[in-house]
């Protein structure tokens, strides 16, 4: 088997004669965790749109662990085991974090979703669901609307009904966007505790999170990749500097 969960070849995709994202490669290493970072507007949201099947490619080709998954849907995708933080939304607000995990656990398992008579059933995931909220942190929120924690803690919950889906490839989208400090150095901690036993793939716009946390770094820039290699490779490549010096983006 590859060493890469994730291999894109020459995926482009363009909006109305527009090229967001231009032949692209993209090969994600096994137990890695990968970033996708660039300048505003470099096609990071396109290019992850791409590979979770949420827009389809003008071009390329996209294998999840050696099986094309060019033509499946962000569910079948998902099934297979490749899961996108945030996808499935599944935090409902005026629920507890305790039921929003149990909610995604029966979702994982094919349940019909009718939990408005689940209550027996949706007691079974007690249990796992209490682990998960555990793993992430929230064992003293369980019984917490959603809607009441913080910031932090709603993305933490997220992430817990993510890993409900037990993902082999998680794909995280900003995951510390418009967090405070202290806020960003649990949710990065909270990643070094959940990358085991699986991939990551992120996009990512704080520079101090991608440097501490990725094992490889993928530079786009006008939607096409300009640099690739560990952050210290990245961020002395003349390229990389000069497209985000070009921008108001913080310094590589
Ligand atoms: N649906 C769309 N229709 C037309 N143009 C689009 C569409 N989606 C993205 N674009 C354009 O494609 C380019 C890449 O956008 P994208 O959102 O992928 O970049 P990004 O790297 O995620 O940027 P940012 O860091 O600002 O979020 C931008 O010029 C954007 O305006």
């Amino acid at each position: 088997m590859s060493d890469y969960v994730l291999e894109a070849q020459g995926l482009s995709k363009g909006f109305r004669g527009f090229m967001a994202v231009q032949g692209v490669d993209l090969n994600v290493e096994n137990g890695s965790i990968h970033a996708l970072i660039g300048p505003n507007g470099a096609g990071k949201t396109t290019c992850f749109n791409l590979l979770t099947k949420f827009l389809q490619p003008s071009a390329g080709r996209i294998a999840f662990e050696g099986q094309d998954i060019t033509q499946l849907s962000p569910a079948g995708v998902a099934r297979r085991g490749m899961v996108r933080s945030f996808q499935i939304s599944a935090v409902f607000g005026h629920m507890t974090a305790l039921e929003n995990v149990r909610i995604a656990l029966a979702r994982a398992r094919g349940g019909n979703f009718d939990f408005w008579r689940g209550e027996r059933v949706l007691i079974r995931f007690n249990d796992r669901a209490l682990a998960l909220l555990d793993d992430v942190g929230l064992s003293d929120s369980a019984g917490v609307p959603a809607v009441a924690l913080s910031y932090g803690r709603k993305r933490a919950l997220e992430i817990a009904t993510t890993l409900a889906l037990e993902p082999r490839l998680m794909l995280l989208d900003e995951p510390t966007a418009g967090m405070t400090e202290a806020d960003v150095g649990r949710i990065v901690a909270l990643i070094r505790k959940i990358r085991a036993g699986r991939t990551i793939l992120m996009v990512e716009h704080n520079l101090s999170v991608v440097s501490g946390l990725s094992d490889r770094i993928t530079v786009l820039a006008r939607g096409r990749v300009l640099a690739e290699g560990d952050y210290a490779s990245v961020s002395a490549n003349e390229a990389v500097v000069t497209a985000y010096l070009g921008t108001d983006h913080q310094d590589v």
